[in-house]
């Protein structure tokens, strides 16, 4: 039940406003595969999700599933399914009768379609809550029947626009469990746009990084935290460290010293680590960056640390444990495994 979705060369200006929502959009979606579409507010993810499912029609480019352009095919017959972030179930309908309702409108006799919906709401969890109001349901709840609604219509490709972001972390963690299992069981190909770098990380494979209605970056999860395409897409991943820097024949030069850059023209580059990667002490392998400087501040991320360090004209980030004993003012070196800092051009 999963198709190959290919996006190629999207374009899509409202007439409302007079920048482009998608702007030469291209982006291919393995079968069974999911990527997470990750991207400031107002970037584009959720018209792409829009166009994809046959809602806006793009300017230009088009969209392919299972090796066919879908221009043609009016949104409900495109095996597309889709979850927003407000469930959108039919107050006046059970749950069971809101997960049969695709199936109704396709004429299946009731008894069927709430048969086949007991077997979705089964794999939400939620067997047993057939008979209840949607009003009875709590968030999380509503939005496993709004899932089960949208895999009953058995789609080649699920849609999902911030499903979890009203939940509370607690609902949120139990529903990328769901999704997990949802994936084992039935493998749709599955595009998440969500604001949450964790919840990207914890449920997809691969990560599209969009700004402007463009394409920044897309990769596996560890390539968009490790191995960003440019600067832009390293911010938008929350990376803290950037140091300006040259490349001439291969080898980046900055502050830090020189680095392999293979494959990176010569030029202006930043050379970008992740806080997270960045160790306290000298480093004992061979092949790390050392950096030597003066604690300036020092702020709690959830039960982390984030050290901002003063070396010479650079500032470095690293996250600390909570139980840390360095303050601000205390010298400290620092140092990053070669390998895990990575070379962008600007
Ligand atoms: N129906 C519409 N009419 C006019 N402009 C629109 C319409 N829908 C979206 N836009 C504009 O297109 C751009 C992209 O919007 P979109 O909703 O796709 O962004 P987004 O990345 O999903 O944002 P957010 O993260 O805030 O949900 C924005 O500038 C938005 O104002």
């Amino acid at each position: 039940m999963s198709a190959d979705l290919v996006l190629s060369g999207l374009t899509k200006t409202f007439s409302a406003s007079p920048t482009a929502a998608l702007d030469d959009l291209t982006l291919a979606v393995a079968a069974g595969t999911c990527t997470a579409v990750l991207g400031p507010s107002g970037s584009g993810k959720s018209t792409l999700l829009r166009v994809i499912a046959g809602l806006e029609t793009p300017d230009r480019g088009t969209v392919s599933i299972a090796g066919r352009d879908v221009a043609s095919v009016p949104a409900e017959r495109r095996g597309v399914g889709m979850v927003f972030q407000r469930s959108l179930l039919f107050p006046h309908l059970s749950v069971r009768d809101n997960v049969a309702f695709s199936d109704r409108v396709a004429g299946m006799p009731r008894a069927r379609a709430r048969e086949r919906a007991e077997r979705y709401l089964d794999t939400v969890r939620l067997s047993g809550y057939g008979s209840r109001r949607v009003g009875e349901l709590s968030g999380g709840q509503e939005q496993r029947v709004a899932i089960a609604r949208a895999l009953a219509a058995e789609p080649a490709v699920l849609l999902l626009d911030e499903p979890f972001s009203a939940l509370d972390p607690a609902l949120r963690a139990d529903m990328h469990d769901l999704l997990e299992a949802v994936r084992a069981d039935l493998a749709p190909t599955i595009l998440l746009v969500t604001h949450d770098r964790d919840e990207a990380a914890r449920v997809a494979d691969r990560i599209a990084l969009v700004e402007h209605g463009r394409l920044l970056h897309e990769g596996t999860v560890a390539d968009a935290y490790r191995r960003p395409g440019s600067l832009r897409a390293a911010e938008l991943m929350g990376g803290r460290n950037a140091v300006p820097g040259e490349v001439v024949g291969g080898i980046h030069r900055s502050a830090l010293g020189a680095v392999a850059a293979t494959g990176v023209a010569d030029g202006p580059a930043t050379l970008v680590f992740r806080q997270e990667d960045v160790r306290v002490g000298e480093g004992t392998d061979a092949g790390s960056l050392r950096i030597a400087g003066t604690v300036r501040s020092r702020r709690l991320v959830g039960a982390r640390s984030e050290i901002t360090v003063d070396a010479g004209a650079l500032e470095v980030h690293a996250e600390v444990a909570s139980v840390s004993a360095l303050r601000p003012g205390d010298e400290v070196a620092l140092s990053v495994p070669e390998a895990l800092a990575h070379v962008v051009v600007g």
